[in-house]
């Protein structure tokens, strides 16, 4: 980040440019982060790029953005709940970094209200999971909403039941009470579930934040249910009585009603204090057993803070006062570049072991090549390229992930003999050319199936979980019938009991087969060549095809042979097949070619035909009601629904046996316009398509 322009001397060209890319940076971190419980940046990146929005906004005030990232509460609601309107909404924290920044807060506070006298805050520990709101009515747990986008939240009533620190009823509280706090995971518990996860050959967590949020927004309560969350109450939405005077009093009531409350929240006047009870948190950090990633300050007087009221997205009465990310120096020893399952070449730092934070770190992540490149020959940097080499002195953080990456180089400590990291334009697996595609950060092997790196990663791919999920064929045992030569391509997997059935000999030798894990396994390999075929799609492994988008094409083509038929068919980009492939809601033209390539390159096809050889593909069953007005239909859905969300909408046209599509053509039967519908329902109205609104959608699609 030192290397950007001073946000004084950026043009007004230049820092509209930089709002624009501010603002989709941020939201795809938002989306990663808070929909998809998937960070891709550190959070210490993230507050970087919202503390350069939020000064180039203030130093340009008339070029914020309708959509800027400093006036959005976290992120879009996940598809698949139910959707839950807060009657307060939830909000987010305004961030201080330093000891300025406390004192900044308190003459805000004093100037905001013209108050004189001695002012108490609370101190409490900032817990790093997700907020939920909590709403009991007559002492009864009704509702529990996730944060979503402040105004919507997810509905995981069902999932919060399951928590043992939620109590199911509560005595002696008020007629209306939504409790307030957070979802979190312990450390010991975030370890032995990632355990767990790893021994089943299931995904593992990031951190115990992406745990948590990913257990607690679960579809299914019965997996909530299996992992250990706990739960911290710290605040309220609706009352119909005040629960106290003060904040503290506020928080003591909580804990009478059977709330667990962190016991490290103190009163205390004014900032002096403030920052001495920050530094006495920050000293138990490590000790704690759960994540917490600063301290938040709140104005202890309930009358005080009503009159402070909110700004956009945050209450004027409270700070959220974050803990520096943890970093440490090391060596940088050496450069390797790992290939994965698309070919793509990831640089990997291996460092000399270092502690940070509590953990022995030894490898940090490099990104891609720009990220390592540095300087072009005039000695000016590249944008974002940190110039980093074998031999460098670097820093190391870790800030709310565990995969550690880099922050700084000290060039002074820079060996002489230290040159220019070249990345390699070759792949170190297999020697295939390795090429970057334009608008691509990533450079990829062009080898395909001949480049073990990428066989490796298929196979893993084609057995994991969401995939062909054959139990006693995980990762570890892929890979080591890879290395031995019995599996080369999925469709391998299918002949093995064919080659080494007979004797078993060969595998009863290895080393934790015994012949009945042997049998086993053949046995269920056979049963899986029954295979859906949204789970075939995704197991193929092609770019871009990931579980949703693979069910989406198996729910549109509903057979093998259809589907193989149009993709085999498709030509990028023209003709009728291309038209019904990126007509799919939630296909795009990215996806679609990447699809049609894969078919039409010649050696991938083969191994995908020789291994549907082995398969009997289900065909996916629509359940259409004989008498449903839509069964065999195309819809389109445009504008907001009201009444339901998109998802539902979707799920409910196609449990009636119609097909959902993302844009109008002659192919469309019927469009469903909700308010703001634009240029779909004028494309309807141009082809003589039929057009409804939301109401007359529900009476005919009825009730769920
Ligand atoms: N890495 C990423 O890509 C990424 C993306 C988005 C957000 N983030 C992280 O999230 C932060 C901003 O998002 P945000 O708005 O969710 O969080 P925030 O930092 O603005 O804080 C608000 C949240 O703090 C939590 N909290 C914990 N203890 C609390 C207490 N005692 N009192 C009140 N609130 C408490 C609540 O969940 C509340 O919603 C960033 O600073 C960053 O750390 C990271
Ligand atoms: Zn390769």
């Amino acid at each position: 980040m030192s290397d950007v322009t001073p946000v004084e001397q950026l043009s007004e060209a230049q820092a509209r440019a930089e709002l624009a890319r501010l603002a989709a940076e941020i939201g795809r971190a938002n989306e990663a982060y808070h929909t998809l419980d998937a960070p891709e940046i550190s959070d210490a990146d993230y507050d970087a790029l919202k503390q350069r929005n939020a000064a180039i906004e203030a130093r340009f005030p008339d070029l914020k953005r309708a959509d800027s990232p400093s006036t959005q509460v976290g992120a879009a609601l996940a598809e698949g709940f139910g959707k839950i309107r807060h009657e307060v909404r939830m909000l987010s924290l305004e961030n201080a970094f330093a000891a300025e920044d406390v004192a900044d807060f308190e003459a805000r506070i004093r100037s905001y209200l013209g108050f004189e006298g001695p002012l108490l805050y609370t101190a409490e520990p900032k817990i790093d999971g997700l907020s939920l709101s909590l709403r009991y009515e007559g002492g009864v747990l009704m509702q529990a909403a996730t944060r979503g986008d402040g105004e919507m939240g997810e509905n995981v009533t069902e999932n919060a039941r399951t928590i043992a620190d939620i109590p199911a009823t509560l005595s002696n509280a008020p007629e209306v009470l939504e409790v307030r706090g957070e979802v979190y995971m312990s450390h010991a518990d975030f370890a032995a579930l990632n355990a767990r996860q790893q021994a089943a050959g299931e995904k593992t967590f990031a951190n115990p934040r992406n745990a948590a949020a990913g257990s607690l927004r679960q579809l299914d309560p019965q997996i909530t249910a299996a992992r250990p969350l706990r739960f911290f109450a710290y605040s309220w939405g609706a009352l119909s009585a005040p629960l106290a005077e003060t904040q503290i009093e506020a928080i003591a009531c909580l804990h009478r009603l059977g709330f667990q409350t962190n016991p490290l929240t103190r009163l205390c006047q004014g900032p002096e204090a403030l920052l001495a009870q920050y530094r006495a948190i920050e000293a138990q950090r490590a000790t704690l057993g759960y994540d917490i990633d600063g301290v938040v300050y709140k104005v202890n007087d309930l009358a005080l803070q009503r009159r402070l009221g909110f700004r956009s997205t945050t209450p004027r009465w409270a700070i959220a006062h974050k803990f520096p990310a943890e970093l440490a120096w090391t060596r940088l020893e050496a450069i390797d570049i790992q290939v994965g399952r698309t070919g793509a070449l990831s640089p990997v730092a291996r460092l000399k072991p270092v502690t940070v934070g509590g953990v022995v770190v030894s490898n940090a992540t490099l990104h891609n090549e720009d990220y390592i490149a540095g300087r072009d020959s005039r000695g000016d940097t590249i944008r974002s390229g940190k110039d980093i080499r074998v031999g460098d002195w670097v820093q190391v953080y870790r800030a709310g992930d565990v995969i550690p990456k880099i922050a700084d180089v000290d060039l002074t400590q820079r060996p002489p003999e230290a040159a220019l990291f070249v990345f390699p334009h070759l792949c170190p697996q297999c020697g295939s050319e390795a090429i970057r595609e334009e608008g691509d950060a990533v450079r990829r092997c062009t080898g395909g199936l001949i480049c073990p790196a990428q066989a490796v990663e298929r196979l893993k791919h084609f057995v994991s979980r969401n995939a062909f999920d054959i139990e006693g064929l995980g990762a570890k045992q892929v890979e080591a019938f890879y290395k031995d030569g019995w599996i080369a391509r999925p469709a391998d997997i299918f002949t093995l009991e064919q080659r080494f059935g007979a004797g078993l000999q060969q595998l009863k030798n290895r080393e934790g087969w015994g012949a009945k894990s042997a049998d086993n396994l053949f046995a269920a390999i056979r049963e899986r060549r029954n295979i859906s075929l949204n789970r075939l799609i995704f197991a193929l492994g092609i770019r871009h095809v990931g579980e949703t988008s693979a069910s989406l094409l198996a729910t549109h083509y509903g057979t093998w042979a259809a589907f193989e038929t149009a993709m085999t068919a498709a030509q990028i980009g023209e003709g009728a097949e291309w038209a019904e492939l990126i007509a799919i809601d939630g296909v795009g033209a990215v996806l679609a070619s990447s699809l049609v390539t894969a078919f039409h390159q010649q050696a991938e096809r083969a191994a995908i035909d020789v291994l549907v050889a082995h398969l009997s593909v289900q065909d996916v069953v629509t359940r259409a009601p004989v008498n449903s007005e839509v069964a065999g239909k195309t819809l389109v859905f445009t504008g907001t629904l009201e009444k339901m969300t998109r998802a539902e909408a979707k799920a409910r046209a196609e449990a009636l046996g119609a097909k959902v599509a993302g844009s109008v053509s002659a192919k469309t039967d019927l469009v469903i316009a909700g308010p703001g519908a634009g240029s779909k329902a004028k494309q309807a109205q141009a082809l003589g398509v039929k057009i409804i609104d939301e109401d007359a959608w529900i009476a005919l699609a009825g009730q769920a």
